[in-house]
């Protein structure tokens, strides 16, 4: 065979196949022309036998899976059982409805015979003939008095035998008598039953249980999902060209099909709430996805039996047991058919955005927990609400943490950034003196990161709140520049930079901060904008759009840089006590590797004005006997602004003081009768002088 030139294309198999472009004056055997909608006998890219079989299993997996057959087969009993006892327990509740429509049906049936016996349909016929057509009249008449002539003895004579029969079964069978008369009454409660209200209730709830999908039910819900007309119409005549039936998939059901020739799935993404209406489904049930290993146009439909936000979420694998490694992806949550998800963090950088309470904070502490079980990790945690939401893992293990919203905590934050920036260069000068055998890829191996005094463990930086930082006029310059750098050389060197923002606007979300990020996960937000800040540009328009999940779906986001294409998640919600615990438990682990290092260590990198003893120090003498938080909210911002309001000027809330008061280990009353912030006395969290006093006496000792 010859060499093919420029024109040709050799697939595996060997055929030449001469394309348009292929050279005019070359030898006609060589480029026989083959057309390409042809179905070609030989497969292009190799003989049948030679391509990898694509068939599907004989005996489906689930079947040879013993735990999964036995789920089945116990659920397939339930399914049949459960009616069958449902409806046996409320046998005495059906016969009594019968027995009580028994007299409306009485009532209907010896209406119906009399119609029938009188003839009532050859009556109205009679009245609605021209009585001047007298030959009609008088056939319809003389019809009639037949019919009645016939009817009527039929219908005493009926009724006559029906009486003495019961008479005599009476006196001589009353056993018969009694079940005939009850099997009677029963007939004439079912022929007496009101149709707004069914005999029989109905064993499983309306609400709980989805209906079936069916090919009918999606085809007929993408035709109307506002597709073009032209498509649409190409969808009701033809259907869709199934790949595979549609099956129970997890909690839900999968269909897996091919759209008409040049729509995408990103197109029928972009109407999902449309879909959802056409499959009488809630939105939060209904997850249209690509299956980009093939075509932009298969699309793989979840349709769950429960929105996302209501499924049972499954315990998240690190909270009873268990360590984490960094350099593997950690446990975060589940997408919609409850698939465990996993953030692969290493070498990479991620950015969490979001509504207000809608969940970032509890997907980042989710994350550093799983970073915390991992002992070689040194965490810096800085917390710019000051809420303390993330004082688990913070206070038990991290190596640095700060939570506040003043400007405290944000020049603390400044010197993480310094110190963790400065360390890139550090790293860097490690990491070109070491062998090629040794670092071949110029980057943190686990074997390097965890090899005691080697100086390069993994550094996961995380800042809750980062706008707080992004958007101060005295840091966001040096913060932002900073954080860049971090995030650019820092993947390489086992650095991992977490931000968290509830505002990403231009102006607390820096471009060349937002554009560099690796990992997205993007909680519910107010708008396109918002989204695409978030996940990146043009997201919204490929159908990835966060600000359709609803007021329910705390915690659900998706999360784009992780697989090919954007996912569905729900993340793991871990409370504080739950965190807590968790925090501990890495505590343990660390304290018994030799790992604990920094504030977890008890090292003290506060500043003077940070330190929670200045904080009471303030605190005492602005407070009263009794006094409320919201007032010493408003005292503490009016004496020290600079410490006690946050970048954008604002006081600090009465929860942020409540979380400084409880970090400093002062008792906190969640209901006090004090004066108010309006000057008349009120219930409200607030707290005693004592308290205060006793708290500063106990650090005094330990000082
Ligand atoms: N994964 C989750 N599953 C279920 N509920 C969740 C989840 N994550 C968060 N929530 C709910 O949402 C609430 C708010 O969460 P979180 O404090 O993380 O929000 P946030 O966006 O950080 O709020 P803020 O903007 O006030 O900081 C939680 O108290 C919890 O009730």
């Amino acid at each position: 065979m010859t060499e093919p030139d420029a024109g040709t294309v050799t697939p595996p198999g060997g055929l030449l196949v001469a394309g348009p472009w292929a050279a005019a004056d070359a030898p006609d055997e060589e480029h026989t022309p083959v057309a390409v909608d042809q179905a070609p006998a030989v497969e292009l890219d190799g003989r049948p036998w030679e391509v990898p079989p694509d068939r599907r299993p004989v005996v489906a997996p689930w079947v040879r899976d013993v735990r999964q057959l036995r789920r089945v087969a116990w659920w397939a009993a339930g399914e049949a059982l459960h009616p069958v006892a449902f409806h046996a327990a409320r046998l005495p509740l059906y016969t009594g409805r019968l027995a009580a429509g028994s007299p409306r049906g009485a009532a209907r049936s010896a209406a119906t015979v009399a119609r029938w016996a009188l003839d009532a349909g050859g009556a109205e016929r009679l009245g609605d003939v021209d009585r001047k057509d007298t030959p009609a009249y008088l056939a319809l008449s003389a019809q009639r008095d037949a019919r009645l002539r016939r009817r009527l003895p039929l219908v005493g004579v009926s009724l006559l035998a029906g009486g003495i029969g019961d008479a005599v079964l009476y006196t001589k069978e009353p056993t018969v008598f009694g079940l005939t008369t009850a099997a009677g009454v029963l007939a004439l409660g079912a022929v007496g039953r009101r149709r707004d209200r069914p005999l029989l209730d109905s064993p499983t709830t309306v609400s709980g249980r989805a209906p079936k999908l069916t090919s009918d039910i999606v085809e007929r819900a993408l035709a109307h999902c506002g597709l073009p007309a032209d498509i649409a119409k190409k969808i009701t005549a033809n259907g869709l060209e199934w790949v595979a039936p549609i099956a129970i998939d997890g909690p839900g059901w999968r269909a897996e099909f091919d759209l008409p020739y040049g729509v995408t799935v990103a197109e029928v993404a972009e109407h999902r709430d449309k879909l959802a209406s056409g499959l009488r489904r809630p939105l939060g049930a209904v997850w249209p996805e690509p299956e980009s290993d093939a075509h932009p146009g298969r699309m793989v439909l979840w349709v769950g039996k429960d929105t996302l936000a209501k499924s049972k979420a499954p315990a998240w694998p690190l909270l009873n047991r268990g360590q984490a490694d960094i350099f593997a992806p950690l446990p975060f949550g589940f997408d919609q058919r409850l698939r465990p998800v996993s953030v692969p963090l290493i070498f990479d950088s991620i950015l969490i955005g979001a509504m207000p309470r809608y969940g970032k904070t509890m997907a980042l502490r989710v994350l550093l927990l799983g970073a915390a079980l991992d002992p070689s990790v040194l965490l810096y945690i800085y917390e710019l609400k000051g809420t303390g939401d993330l004082s688990s893992p913070g206070e038990q293990v991290a190596h640095r943490y700060a939570s506040g919203a003043g400007n405290a905590t944000l020049a603390a934050c400044m010197d993480g950034l310094r110190e963790v920036h400065a360390e890139l260069e550090r790293r860097a000068d490690i990491i070109r003196g070491l062998p090629k055998s040794v670092c071949p890829e110029n980057k943190v191996t686990p074997e390097l990161s965890r090899r005691p005094g080697s100086g390069l463990a993994p550094i996961l930086f995380s800042i809750d709140e980062c706008q707080e930082l992004f958007s101060s006029k005295e840091h966001k310059d040096e913060a932002t520049e900073l954080a860049v750098a971090i995030m650019k050389r820092g993947p390489a060197l086992g650095i991992i930079l977490a931000l968290a923002t509830q505002r990403p606007s231009r102006d607390s979300l820096p471009l060349d901060i937002s554009a560099n990020i690796g990992i997205r996960l993007c909680l519910r937000v107010a708008g396109h904008v918002e989204n695409n800040m978030i996940l990146g540009t043009g997201m919204s328009a490929r159908g990835v759009q966060a600000y359709t999940f609803t007021r329910r779906d705390k915690g659900i986001a998706y999360l784009a840089g992780v697989e090919d294409d954007p996912i569905v998640v729900r993340g793991a919600y871990l409370d504080a006590p739950a965190a807590e615990r968790v925090a501990d438990r890495a505590r343990a682990i660390r304290a018994a590797a030799g790992l604990l290092t920094g504030h977890a260590a008890g090292e003290v990198v506060e500043r003077d004005e940070d330190t929670p003893f200045a904080f009471l120090a303030d605190a005492v003498q602005v407070a009263e006997d009794r006094t409320h938080l919201a007032v010493l909210a408003g005292r503490l911002a009016d004496g020290w602004p600079e410490r006690y309001t946050t970048a954008a000027g604002e006081p600090w809330t009465a929860q942020q003081i409540g979380a400084q008061l409880r970090t400093a280990g002062v008792e906190v009353e969640p209901q006090m009768w004090a004066t108010g912030t309006k000057g008349t006395a009120t219930n409200a969290v607030g707290v005693t002088r004592d308290a205060i006093r006793q708290a500063i006496a106990a650090r005094s000792g330990q000082a």
